[in-house]
């Protein structure tokens, strides 16, 4: 699969370890950045992580920053994205089953590379289910007020 991946400083060292585990999986990796633990502004990345799926550059996405609660919301702002953020599998395979989430978002100073692999595998894993729950996402591609 074609896995964006992105982060602010707070998260580098788990980007890179989440990086490599999957391209070991043999899944296509763009990691958008940043190359270094410089302190940077989680919205940058996010609008770029955000792109990729905009674009059909990547499939699936992967957004990280220090409590995973800034980036998601940056790249929850594009409609084409529809992220999550979890803190263990059970609703990281739920966003997919219910929600079609496309990103998942982590906190890397709440979530152990473990737990973090554990998350990211059930949701690589996960079908969307459709049915009512397509009714519900349609809804979310739509004006609401
Ligand atoms: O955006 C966040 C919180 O919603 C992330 O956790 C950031 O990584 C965090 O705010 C960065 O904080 P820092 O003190 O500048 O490292």
């Amino acid at each position: 699969m074609r896995i964006a991946i992105a982060s602010d400083h707070a998260a580098i060292e788990l980007k890179s370890q989440l990086a490599d585990w999957l391209r070991e999986q043999g899944h296509e990796v763009s990691d958008l950045g940043p190359a270094d633990a410089s302190s940077v502004d989680y919205p940058d990345y996010g609008y770029k992580l955000a792109q990729a799926i905009a674009t059909g550059a990547a499939e699936r996405g992967v957004a990280l920053c220090g409590s995973g609660i800034g980036i998601s919301i940056a790249v929850n702002r594009n409609p084409a994205c529809r992220c999550a953020l979890v803190g263990e599998p059970l609703s990281a395979a739920l966003a997919r089953e219910h929600n079609d989430a496309n990103i998942i978002a982590m906190g890397a100073r709440l979530t152990g590379p473990d737990m973090a692999k554990a998350c990211l595998s059930a949701f690589l894993s996960t079908d969307f289910a459709g049915g009512r729950h397509q009714r519900r996402v349609d809804k979310l591609t739509t004006p609401a007020l």
